[in-house]
């Protein structure tokens, strides 16, 4: 028999091989596609409280049967980013495994909550949109809306819309549009108030009393947050293993070296999930409603230190119980060099102080 583990004859066979691919590329999506995802997820109390630790969602109701009963859960509820980043984990294998960066996400929703562990998650999306990127020809921009249901009753548990940059097998000559206007737009940016008011407490009154102030004053309710969390082989490799997400950008070092980014970044919803998590440690949170406009501006990788500056935007006395009130953030996750990596917003019902 031919000795094939001799390296050059293993160089040659691995050129003349056919690769069993993974993934889907540009090409592959049409709008109107309804992909069902085969992979599906046992939402465990392991899963949950291995990405809230390490994302730093600490609020005691996710984690103890007292608190939990408290905010008047049954018992401590899967935490939404978890649920998230689930949802968007099992898609990975067929919608983004090729390498596509993740862009951006709007209109995160629960209709169903809350999400109690031993449910299984049965995940399907929609093309909504296929587009050529103006500044990248190697490269196309595709949305998804994505549903994330409860396989036994068919609830669904968590929606969104997402776009991710996915790799064409040819690349197209574009307009170079994207990048020009990028370089030569000129634009400095709003200009920023002249006082930073910082709510006094977390409760939903103190947000109210702080943007109350900045009404008088040219002044925006807008404060970072202390901690922050070095991205490390768990945050960037195994958090997103661990929601069944495939992609290369987060486990594959070989590959990611001829990348954009040049090494394996930590996945968008690890970013995201610890930055509110720096935000939520400083608040009341009673429940979360939602998320839009989630932007990813650039790489986040190991070694680097994920922050968080919140602005408060409204806040409503409205809420699904007379405990609290309802307030819109904008959070901004930053870096060590105060570069931001990921924004959007966030709308939660915050508690009130008790009379
Ligand atoms: C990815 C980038 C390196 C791209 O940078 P750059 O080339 O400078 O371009 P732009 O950032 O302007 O964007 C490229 C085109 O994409 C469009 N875009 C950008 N954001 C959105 C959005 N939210 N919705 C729709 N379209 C968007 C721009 O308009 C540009 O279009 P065009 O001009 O026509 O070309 C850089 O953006 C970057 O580094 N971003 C961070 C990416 C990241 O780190 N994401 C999280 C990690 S990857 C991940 O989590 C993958 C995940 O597992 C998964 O599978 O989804």
């Amino acid at each position: 028999m031919t000795e094939w583990t001799d390296p050059d004859t293993f160089a040659q066979a691995l050129e003349q091989v056919e690769t069993k691919e993974k993934g889907n590329c540009f090409e592959d999506f049409e709008d109107g596609d309804v992909i069902e995802h085969d992979p599906g997820l046992t939402l465990t109390q392991f899963g949950n409280e291995s990405w809230m630790s390490q994302t730093l969602n600490h609020d005691p109701a996710y984690w103890r049967h007292d608190a939990a009963a408290e905010r008047g859960f049954d018992e401590p509820p899967v935490h939404p980013d978890y649920l998230t980043a689930a949802t968007l984990g099992i898609t990975v294998e067929d919608l983004s495994e090729k390498g596509g960066y993740f862009l951006g996400r709007t209109d995160v929703r629960f209709p169903t909550a809350p999400v109690y562990t031993g449910t299984e998650l049965h995940v399907e999306s929609e093309v909504v949109n296929c587009a050529t990127s103006s500044s990248r020809p190697e490269y196309g921009i595709v949305s998804w809306r994505t549903r994330g249901k409860d396989a036994e009753t068919g609830d669904v548990l968590c929606s969104y819309e997402r776009t991710n940059m996915i790799p064409r097998r040819e690349p197209v000559a574009t307009d170079g549009s994207g990048a020009a206007a990028a370089e030569g737009d000129g634009d400095d940016g709003p200009e920023l108030p002249d006082e930073f008011i910082a709510p006094e407490g977390g409760y939903y009154e103190d947000f109210v009393d702080a943007l109350e102030e900045a009404e008088d004053e040219n002044a925006a309710v807008a404060y970072r947050h202390e901690r922050g969390r070095t991205q490390d082989d768990v945050t960037v490799a195994s958090l997103p293993l661990s929601t069944l997400n495939t992609a290369k950008q987060h486990h594959n070092v070989d590959v990611m070296a001829d990348s954009p980014s040049g090494s394996i970044v930590t996945y968008g919803d690890v970013t995201r999930s610890t930055a509110l998590g720096h935000a939520r440690s400083d608040e009341e949170t009673w429940r979360e409603v939602g998320f839009d406009d989630e932007s990813f501006h650039t790489f986040v990788a190991v070694g680097d230190t994920v922050y968080a500056f919140t602005r408060v935007l409204e806040a409503k006395a409205d809420a699904s119980s007379e405990e609290a009130g309802t307030v819109t953030f904008e959070h901004i996750a930053f870096n060590q060099d105060d570069e931001p990596v990921y924004s959007g917003t966030r709308t939660a019902e915050i508690r009130k102080r008790s009379n």
